[in-house]
């Protein structure tokens, strides 16, 4: 149903965007480069649906930036049509997840913004702004503002606005996720339906997704994006017939594929050039101590072993929930995770079945062995005079690779582990953080895992880089 009359007659793959060797770095907080785009090369073609997904950070957002020309690559280009792009793309349209209407504009004429931004003539204007809020269903709302909508009817706002200026590629960034779950479904399918017809102008729709069922519902195509940089990990072809079943043997075994793909390790990133883990390199998956026991238990529950797509389901999770917990619990070597199953190890086993004391003391040695952040704040407090170093000094080390909001989630997390291992303690009120005796018996282990040949790496002083 959803074949595009184009790929269905000619079988030709005519390039519209191509992103050819495209990096870019950002400046972080205290101006050194943040690489956020690896050598990143792809190409749009006419008749597809291309689904980019990836974990949170792993630069999806900026890459539809970049093809829609709003961000210029540091190196590498976007051409369009075969035409290097030197700005705004002129051949695309974007929907953002946020709708980002203006609210003192009603939907007629925020329809209109973008063609009046173009030049287009008032009539002209009002009668392509008519056609588009009919065919995506808003007939009637002409005159209401975004404030008087739902958030279903506020994206078709979004999507009448994009698809108004007719543009050959329809950028799409997590335009359902804010969206409840039917008001979403309702909506990819008129997409759906809209894509098929014969004289729906635009050629290609590239959605930036984290929702794996998603991806493998509407693409042809899913590029799944690896992260620190952002880097093609893998470009998976989706031959699920259409329309799509999400029941059938080969949606499900494409989902499987794609969560193995997602939550395995990395061929050949940026990232793993780094042998060595350290703070600014190896950041702390976004998972608080509750929500890792809460993932343990539960494959604890199904025997130490369970399917990933499956618990997602189970817990009605999306894989941006689910994926920072796996992260986490594989740095600190409670699961394994192996094409799209996670295991528990002894590990995992001994931290779950101990009394809580116990569970404390394992959690303590695992977050200083390996999660490289916790790491580098009980050594720096080591090796302070009195135990005790203000949130400060942390923030002005993470600043060489982190953003503001960034350094914030980072020292957050790190701080949750090491609280809850009694390693230090945190006085928010002051901002500092406290030594504690407990922390001063792991580091006499942690020194003598240091000097094993195989043990710890130990890059985590607090200049560390
Ligand atoms: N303008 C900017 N300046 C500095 N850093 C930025 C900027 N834009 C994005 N970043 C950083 O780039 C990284 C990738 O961000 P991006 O939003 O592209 O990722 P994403 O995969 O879309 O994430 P999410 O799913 O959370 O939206 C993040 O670490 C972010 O903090």
């Amino acid at each position: 149903m959803a074949t595009h009359p184009l790929l269905a007659t000619t079988g030709e793959q005519t390039a519209i965007v191509e992103v050819d060797h495209v990096s870019k770095s950002f400046l972080s907080a205290d101006g050194t480069t943040l690489p956020v785009l690896d050598d990143i090369t792809l190409t749009l073609h006419e008749g597809e649906i291309v689904a980019l997904l990836g974990k949170s950070g792993s630069g999806k957002s900026t890459l539809l930036r970049t093809i829609a020309g709003l961000i210029a690559p540091t190196t590498g280009e976007v051409r369009y049509r075969g035409t290097r792009l030197n700005g705004a793309n002129p051949g695309v349209a974007m929907v953002f997840q946020s709708f980002a209407l203006m609210p003192w504009l009603t939907v007629q004429d925020n329809v209109e913004l973008g063609l009046q931004a173009r030049g287009i003539g008032e009539r002209q204007r009002r009668t392509a702004a008519l056609n588009a809020i009919d065919a995506i269903g808003l007939d009637g709302f002409e005159t209401a503002y975004p404030r008087e909508l739902s958030g279903g009817m506020r994206q078709r706002v979004g999507f009448a606005r994009a698809l108004v200026l007719q543009p050959d590629a329809l950028l799409m960034d997590e335009p359902f996720s804010a969206l409840d779950v039917l008001t979403a479904e309702n909506l990819r399918n008129e997409l759906l339906s809209l894509w098929t017809h014969a004289d729906f102008p635009t050629r290609c729709l590239c959605i930036v997704t984290h929702n794996i069922d998603e991806a493998v519902l509407l693409a042809d195509r899913v590029l799944v994006l690896g992260s620190n940089p952002g880097h093609v990990k893998a470009e998976i072809p989706i031959h699920v017939p259409r329309p799509r079943d999400r029941r059938s043997p080969t949606f499900e075994a494409a989902v499987d594929q794609i969560y193995g793909i997602l939550t395995g390790r990395d061929e050949n990133p940026a990232a793993e050039r780094v042998t060595t883990p350290g703070p600014l390199t190896h950041p702390l998956p976004a998972a608080s101590v509750g929500g890792l026991a809460g993932l343990v238990e539960i494959v604890y529950a199904h025997n130490g072993q369970t399917d990933l797509p499956d618990l997602a389901d189970e817990l009605s999770f999306d894989v941006d929930d689910l994926l920072p917990l796996l992260d986490a619990a594989t740095m600190l070597r409670l699961l394994e995770v192996e094409s799209a199953q996670a295991f528990l190890t002894d590990a995992g086993r001994a931290w779950y079945t101990a009394d809580i004391q116990t569970s404390k003391q394992l959690f303590a040695h695992h977050v200083v062995e390996h999660a490289p952040l916790v790491r580098t704040i009980v050594k720096a407090l080591e090796n302070s005079d009195d135990g005790t170093l203000r949130d400060d000094f942390f923030r002005d080390l993470l600043r060489r690779a982190y953003t503001t909001e960034d350094i914030e989630k980072q020292l957050t997390i790190a701080i949750d582990w090491g609280r809850y291992g009694e390693l230090f303690d945190y006085d928010a009120d002051i901002g500092e953080l406290i030594l504690t005796e407990v922390a001063a018996a792991v580091i006499p282990h942690l020194a003598a895992a240091a000097d094993e040949p195989d043990g710890p790496h130990d890059q985590a002083g607090p200049a560390d880089g």
